[in-house]
């Protein structure tokens, strides 16, 4: 895996209703990310983090547009930056690791990253797919709809950020842990045949055979491959401190299994890191555990 890591931090809350989710990136930094990436021996630099002006933010939060968006226009200005500081990471040769944040970020990140790959793989780890539109999200929350914006469903001027077009094709996406998929999610699941291991297969496969299965889909065809974590991904007896926890979810141990499997197979060239609240946690537990999957996957050993 490349060995050069950009810490970008995400610290945008537009994409949910609750603040406190745009402190991720500090709390995961106060959890000792950066020390233990470098104990991995990467070589890592912190490009600091991108965030909304606070009064200017504090004004614009939970406001609503006329598709029922939240915070649409804050939404759509943060990862239009966000998606040029992580093409400039790219360009520059580096690994940009994004912490969040919530997930509306991986509207930029994916944007941003897309720009390098004629085929980019997208690993969505998670127990939501993240794939709403206006229309059948029952929230009007964006972090409930970066996926499917990314693929080309939804807002024209969300789809079309940064460059126009969709980010990502259906049939390169593998998403993981689901188990909160909304009707639409479904239909659009369903409709567009994406590779799929909720957490029922998870309990059935075992882990390490649904990465297995992941890596085959994605290894040949995809000539990049991003990881999008989001920490209610892992059961909330874990991960706390999370806006929309989901009980029944992966443990931490499988989550290292999973990621010293990726860290195997040397393919994955970017992550986000996403939905770490401190406000809700229970003393920084959260960003702790988020850390260990980090370190996990840039190659962190038990033995
Ligand atoms: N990134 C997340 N935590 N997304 C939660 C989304 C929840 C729900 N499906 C919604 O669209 O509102
Ligand atoms: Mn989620
Ligand atoms: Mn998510």
């Amino acid at each position: 895996m490349n060995q050069n890591a950009h810490i970008i931090g995400a610290a945008t809350a537009f994409g949910q209703p609750r603040l406190g989710v745009d402190l991720g990136p500090d709390a995961l930094r106060y959890a000792g990310l950066t020390k233990m990436l470098k104990e991995l021996g990467l070589s890592v630099t912190d490009k600091g983090n991108i965030k909304g002006n606070f009064e200017v933010e504090a004004e614009r939060h939970n406001i609503k547009n006329d598709d029922n968006l939240l915070n649409y226009d804050a939404v759509k200005d943060f990862n239009t930056i966000l998606a040029g500081a992580v093409d400039a990471s790219v360009s520059n040769g580096a690994f940009p690791l994004i912490l969040g944040g919530d997930h509306s970020l991986a509207i930029g990140s994916l944007a941003g990253i897309s720009r390098h790959y004629e085929n980019l793989g997208v690993i969505w780890y998670d127990a939501h797919g993240d794939l709403n539109d206006s229309r059948t999200s029952p929230s009007g929350n964006i972090h409930g709809m970066p996926l499917g914006i990314s693929c080309g469903i939804g807002d024209a001027d969300l789809v079309n950020l940064y460059d126009a077009g969709p980010k990502v094709k259906p049939e390169n996406i593998v998403l993981i842990g689901m188990r909160d998929l909304d009707e639409g999610e479904k239909q659009y699941i369903h409709d567009n045949d994406i590779l799929t291991f909720t957490m029922t297969d998870v309990k059935m496969m075992g882990i390490a055979e649904v990465m297995k299965q992941a890596l085959d889909h994605l290894v040949e065809k995809c000539d990049g491959l991003h990881l999008s974590l989001d920490v209610d991904g892992l059961d909330p007896m874990e991960t706390p401190g999370t806006g929309t926890p989901v009980d029944g979810g992966l443990s931490l141990s499988e989550t290292q299994l999973a990621m010293s499997i990726l860290n195997d197979s040397d393919r994955i060239t970017s992550m986000d890191l996403v939905e770490v609240n401190p406000l809700l946690d229970d003393g920084n537990k959260t960003a702790g555990k988020a850390v260990e999957i980090a370190a996990s996957l840039f190659g962190k050993k038990q033995l």
